[in-house]
């Protein structure tokens, strides 16, 4: 079969029986035909010997048929064909007991038994594997509708939103659980961990005809990207593999349902009836409107029934006498659905690669064209040429020779040589970034702590204050300048210039891109006091480091911890006057810094404005004097030069200053800017570090036991990849020794049932220790004794390999 169908694919199975109704059932040679006879009972009970018969044509009639042979003829088609981009649904309907769920998910306990869900897992892994060309991203979810509420059969692996926001949500065509958790898997194995994970949390009960009862409609959606490996190769695709396991029809009257169970049994024959009606409505190509938002299913099914997707179904009868009219109705809803078309497509989107390749096609193209353009005109051909190493180094030399002011002008001839132009600025202005950086970082650090052993905070400020403002030059400790040691600030071209030696001044106003290497040097060699954070990171790690040297005595003498986390507002007050003082000093200093950098950048913006003002005052003094000038007539030197009078050289003299003022008032600000940046920085650092520190600390000394950081300590018997010996024996030994031979077994026999079996065995230890009784919120509570209403949750059965 193709995968491109134009309508559903429908299968009959039956249930097996000692007591098949063969004179009601009849199949034909043709394995797709089924007939069924029916005796009408006459009115009150009187028997009516007329025969009614019905013939269903359908797919085909899977009677007597194993479970592999139902993958491969139900289920294979689709799961290929969702690897290759088509949506795919496989669909289980049928009375209870009939056997949908062992179709769809079969025996968990039996490797052989298991149904189609399994074996779809385990076929598109191996697939993925066989497709090495492709990469391809699988991931599950596994919705579960019970009682018109949607419920997350996963949600016990998440963190995400409660199921209490789930809402089936249309969007662009397609249909999706919002809130329902969506799984990345990589191997077969996680794939049926979850299935059996879901499973385990699966709504089921006992009644009359079915002894595990399913009481919800379940959706295990595999969704699937794959994209080409091969670059030439700019598509991919995504699809969806919905693996449907229906609720179960019943007639009240048959099951015994009473309570819960009988409240379950009204709403699942409520809502398939509402899928009846999607689905006669969807097969009436005259009806323009099908009523898929009457049920939670027909709307969370509504792109797998009608849409774009390969879409099976499998009715599932139970061939005995006393079930004839549910057959009947069975196979009636069969061949509706038999009637419903759908147009697979591939859902396939373009990278967004591709487009980069038709730009480049098309700049190819215009190239071309400018090239002809060029012939014409009598241009030089090759300037929209890609620029050669050499022409960048030109560029490069005459960029920095521009900004030495060697050179007044850069030549340029193409768009290219701009664009290359204004990179090489940014490349230098990067630069000077760093190098300020560096400086300032050499600047703004702290002041190395003395090797005293007396009290840390006082020698530390002792040590600070000796070095602060020192007139040589050599080290200056970061903010710790009394008032009467911060700079004065110039405010105006006629205020005095910061001081020289100020803490936070950057050494050389002027451009650090472009300062010399012997300043910059000497520049390092100055501070060879200072000690930056990272520096303090590594000291503070060493053994012998400071912090352990300089412990509060309250640290030292607190032996035993408080009953009860003391409240943290109150604790991180103790912290900061006790182990994290050091760092909140630091961070108190750098705020201060930062503010007075702030404050100078706000007086030398003004300062800088005041200077413009007076420029523009100056030039239209200046403008004026040369109009009345020329009015009143100008004095012409013997080589016909105007001669100018004194007062108006004054004014173009003083003009000509206040331009040279403004220039290196602006340059000043630019630095103080980049100062204030960096100051922030430093002190959003220093808070990060405060706070950091402080959670360890609290955690430490409140809220982590003593003996698990004991045992959590460097050397400690947990190690990452290390099981705790006291975990691995705490399985029980005859489980563990009956697990390993089974695997040790079915590694030679069958090596794929490994994932299997493995993936049982995790939702065995999981079963059981959920069945240490827990609150459960909406399962499994308020059982009723019979029928008995229960989830999945079973003890390990024997595995076995039939
Ligand atoms: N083809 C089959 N081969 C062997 N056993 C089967 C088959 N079909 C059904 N059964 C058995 O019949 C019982 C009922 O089957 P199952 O639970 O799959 O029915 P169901 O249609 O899912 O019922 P419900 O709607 O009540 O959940 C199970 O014990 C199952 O193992």
């Amino acid at each position: 079969m193709s995968s491109r169908g134009s309508g559903v694919t429908v299968f009959v199975r039956t249930r097996p029986t000692g007591n098949f109704a063969q004179d009601l059932i009849q199949y034909l040679p043709d394995g797709k035909t089924i007939n069924i006879h029916m005796r009408k009972t006459g009115q009150k009970g009187l028997v009516n010997n007329q025969l009614s018969d019905w013939s269903f044509r359908l797919d085909g009639v899977l009677h007597d048929v194993s479970q592999e042979n139902v993958y491969d003829i139900v289920a294979k088609r689709v799961v290929l064909g969702a690897l290759d981009g088509y949506n795919g649904t496989v669909m289980c309907f049928g009375q209870t007991g009939a056997g949908k769920t062992h179709t769809m998910t079969g025996a968990t306990e039996s490797y052989k038994q298991r149904g189609i869900i399994p074996r779809a897992l385990q076929e598109v892994f191996r697939e993925i594997e066989e497709r090495p060309d492709q990469a391809n991203t699988v991931r599950l979810s596994f919705l579960e509708i019970y009682n018109e509420t949607l419920l997350d059969l996963l949600s016990s692996l998440r963190d995400g939103p409660s199921e209490s926001q789930m809402a089936v949500v249309e969007e662009g065509g397609s249909v999706y659980v919002k809130g329902l958790s969506v799984h990345l898997i990589h191997t077969e194995e996680e794939a049926l961990n979850l299935l059996f994970e879901g499973e385990m949390n699966r709504m089921i009960a006992s009644h009359a005809l079915n002894k595990n009862s399913s009481r919800s409609h379940c959706i295990l959606t595999v969704h699937i990207e794959s994209r080409s490996r091969t670059l030439s190769d700019a598509k991919y695709i995504t699809s969806k593999l919905n693996l449907v396991d229906l609720a179960g029809s019943e007639r009240l009257s048959k099951t015994g349902s009473e309570g819960q169970v009988l409240k379950e049994a009204l709403h699942i024959n409520k809502s398939l009836s509402f899928l009846e009606q999607a689905i006669i409505a969807l097969a009436d190509s005259r009806r323009d409107h099908v009523p898929f938002r009457q049920s939670k299913l027909t709307h969370a099914l509504k792109d797998s029934l009608g849409g774009n997707c390969n879409t099976v179904l499998v009715a599932n009868i139970y061939g005995e006498a006393a079930h004839i009219e549910e057959t009947l109705s069975t196979l009636r809803f069969a061949s509706r659905m038999k009637c419903m078309q759908t147009v697979p497509v591939v859902n396939e989107h373009i990278d967004p690669v591709l487009q980069v390749k038709i730009l480049e096609k098309e700049i190819q193209l215009l190239k071309q064209e400018l090239a002809i353009h060029d012939i014409l005109a009598n241009r030089t051909s090759g300037l929209y040429d890609a620029l050669t190493e050499n022409q960048i180094a030109e560029i490069h030399g005459q960029v920095r020779k521009y900004l030495e002011g060697t050179v007044e002008e850069i030549d340029i001839v193409n768009i290219r040589q701009i664009q290359e132009v204004f990179a090489q600025f940014k490349v230098i202005l990067q630069q000077q970034e760093q190098e300020v950086e560096v400086r300032l970082c050499q600047k703004f650090t702290l002041a190395e702590r003395p090797q005293s052993t007396g009290s840390c905070a006082a020698a530390k400020a002792e040590a600070l204050r000796e070095t602060v403002g020192e007139v040589d030059g050599r080290g200056f400790g970061v903010g710790v300048a009394p008032p009467s040691t911060k700079p004065v600030l110039p405010l105006s071209p006629r205020r005095p210039k910061p001081k020289r030696d100020s803490p936070i001044r950057m050494e050389n106003a002027g451009s650090p891109g472009l300062c010399k290497e012997g300043e910059m040097n000497s520049l390092s060699r100055t501070n060879h006091f200072s000690v930056s954070l990272k520096e303090l990171e590594s000291r503070e790690q060493e053994p012998q480091n400071l912090d352990s040297q300089c412990l509060h005595p309250a640290d030292k003498e607190r032996h035993s911890r408080p009953d009860s986390p003391p409240p943290r507002a109150e604790a991180f007050e103790e912290f900061k006057s006790e182990r994290g003082s050091e760092i909140n000093r630091i961070l108190k200093e750098n705020k201060e810094i930062l503010l007075e950098r702030k404050q100078w950048l706000r007086e030398l913006t003004d300062s800088v404005n005041q200077a413009k003002k007076e420029i523009d005052e100056a030039k239209n003094a200046l403008q004026e004097r040369r109009e009345t000038r020329q009015q009143q007539g100008e004095f012409l030197t013997s080589e016909g030069e105007p001669v100018i009078e004194e007062d108006e050289l004054a004014a173009l003299l003083r003009l000509q200053e206040l331009k040279g003022l403004y220039r290196s008032q602006y340059k000043e600000l630019c630095n103080t800017r980049a100062e204030v940046q960096y100051c922030q920085h430093l002190v959003e650092q220093c808070r990060i570090r405060l706070l950091s520190e402080f959670e360890v600390w609290y955690n430490e000394s409140f809220v982590i036991p003593e003996e698990v950081q004991s045992v959590l300590r460097a050397g400690g018997p947990i190690r990452p990849g290390l099981i705790p010996i006291s975990k691995a024996t705490a399985l029980d030994k005859d489980e563990q020794e009956q697990f390993s031979r089974l695997r040790h077994k079915l590694l030679a026999a069958s090596p794929r049932a490994i994932s299997f079996y493995n993936a049982h065995m995790k939702a065995q230890k999981r079963n059981r220790a959920k069945a240490t009784p827990r609150p459960q919120p909406h399962r499994g509570t308020g059982a009723v004794s019979t029928p008995q209403q229960n989830t999945r949750s079973k003890l390990p059965a024997i595995l076995s390999l039939s």
